[in-house]
């Protein structure tokens, strides 16, 4: 590959990173506002924050799309833990502060 050719491929891949990173951010963003819709719904429903069998058919969901997609399983199930304690953390401070 030419240095040129290179330095344009560098250029356009992160350019297109960035969008992606702003997408996912955003994405991020609206799945944390829906937890603290769900709190609302759990406290009517007398149930936990923690809801282990709903984060295991997340954790199924993980494993498929990253065997699908040739991603190291245990490194895109960390990020989804990382959601969800991030919201199970906003649905705790919710709880906290009524
Ligand atoms: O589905 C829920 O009950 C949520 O509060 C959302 C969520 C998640 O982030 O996906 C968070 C905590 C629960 O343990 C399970 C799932």
């Amino acid at each position: 590959m030419k240095k040129s050719e290179a330095m344009k491929l560098l250029k356009e891949s992160r350019e297109k990173i960035d969008l992606i990173d702003e997408k996912i951010l955003n994405l991020i963003s609206e799945r944390t506002s829906l937890a603290r819709k769900i709190i609302k719904a759990k406290i009517a429903l007398n149930m936990d924050i923690w809801d282990p069998a709903r984060e295991k058919q997340i954790e199924e969901k993980t494993r498929k799309i990253a065997r699908e997609n040739k991603i190291d399983e245990g490194k895109l199930i960390k990020i989804m833990r990382i959601l969800t304690e991030l919201n199970k953390m906003e649905q705790e401070q919710i709880l906290r502060r009524k």
